[in-house]
């Protein structure tokens, strides 16, 4: 059931439009079903809701997009969030819609009258979208930079949260020469707070994203890396009988998770696939040998639980985000 957002002068107050943790807990709860926060969420939270900027290191899977899902909740106006992946920004926008909450995200892959829509909503004098999605080689195109700064003149832009900051690290393993550019992003929005997310903890890419973003006199979180639930195993592979037989066995002995294997090569990914759909395992093979379309339903299938298991090359989160750069540049 789709809920209505929470009035956000009603549970917020007006004086000045700052949310005390009660408010914020309580937005929590009713569009995401959390009871609290977790780890540096509410700390996140409260720095760019102050207008502070903030660096944030979370582990992969440690609650990163709530730290600016809540403060779009709490805010009248729109948050801006800088992706590197069309793939999960469509799912993020995916699931946000599913909830309820206004989100779109702007990229080569749409047809023009979807975008002309998502603009007309923002030059509405009250746009109805909470959080807009935006791709690093976006940011750096000369109208849309006009088009930020005529929203942020409404007063209507009221953070920017920078996903996988990293990436503007030459020093990181994600290195993206596009999110440089969003250095200009300070130039242009001044005095909109920047929130920089990353799971990468090198000091060194830390302070090259604090520099390159300008960030001023940022809070920084950092948070545990210690995830119990997540370990390594290595299994020989000639010490196996039958590889494919234990890989199956592994999966069975799971139950019903879902999981993606990774492989060298396409053809190995299209025969363990079949494999395990002889051994009623649901999954499909992904790699760059198969057609934009059908990677797009296998991802779909995948996401929204239809298949179990991703038999993949390294295409499996890599290829999406390339197509948009090639339209972009
Ligand atoms: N306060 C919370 N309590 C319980 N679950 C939470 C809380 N915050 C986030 N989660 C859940 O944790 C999961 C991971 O969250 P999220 O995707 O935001 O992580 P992330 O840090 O952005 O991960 P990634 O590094 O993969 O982008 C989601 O299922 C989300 O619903």
């Amino acid at each position: 059931m789709k809920k209505s957002p929470l009035p956000v002068q009603t549970i917020c107050g007006t004086s000045k439009n700052i949310c005390g943790k009660e408010a914020l807990v309580k937005i929590l709860r009713w569009h995401f079903g959390h009871s609290e926060f977790r780890g540096k969420q509410l700390e996140a939270i409260e720095a760019v809701l102050s207008g502070r900027d903030c660096f944030c290191l979370m582990p992969t899977g440690g609650g990163k997009s709530m730290c600016y899902q809540i403060p779009a909740l709490a805010k009248n106006g729109i948050v801006l969030v800088v992706c590197p992946l069309i793939a999960l920004m469509e799912n993020q926008v995916k699931a946000l819609k599913e909830k309820g909450i206004g989100a779109e995200f702007l990229s080569s892959t749409q047809t023009s009258s979807v975008k002309e829509k998502i603009y007309e909503d923002l030059n509405s004098g009250k746009p109805s979208l909470k959080l807009l999605y935006v791709t690093p080689e976006l940011i750096a195109t000369s109208g849309f930079s006009a088009k930020l700064s005529k929203i942020h003149g409404r007063g209507l832009l009221h953070l920017i949260a920078i996903d996988e900051a990293h990436c503007i690290s030459s020093w990181g393993h994600d290195f993206r020469p596009s999110y440089r550019k969003l250095s200009s992003l300070r130039n242009i929005l001044p005095d909109v707070p920047i929130l920089a997310l990353t799971a990468t903890a090198a000091p060194k890419v830390q302070n090259d994203v604090i520099e390159s973003l300008c960030l001023h006199n940022p809070l920084i979180l950092k948070s545990s890396f210690n995830r119990p639930n997540i370990y390594y195993e290595v299994r020989y592979k000639d010490l196996l009988d039958d590889t494919y037989a234990d890989i199956c066995g592994l999966i069975k002995s799971c139950g019903d998770v879902c999981g993606i294997i990774y492989c060298l090569e396409r053809s190995a990914c299209d025969a363990l696939a079949a494999h395990l759909s002889t051994n009623d395992i649901s999954c499909a093979a992904y790699h760059a040998g198969l057609n934009n379309k059908l990677r797009s339903s296998v991802l779909d299938d995948w996401v929204s639980s239809r298949i179990q298991v991703v038999v993949a090359t390294v295409a499996f989160g890599y290829e999406l985000p390339m197509i948009d750069m090639y339209h972009y540049t």
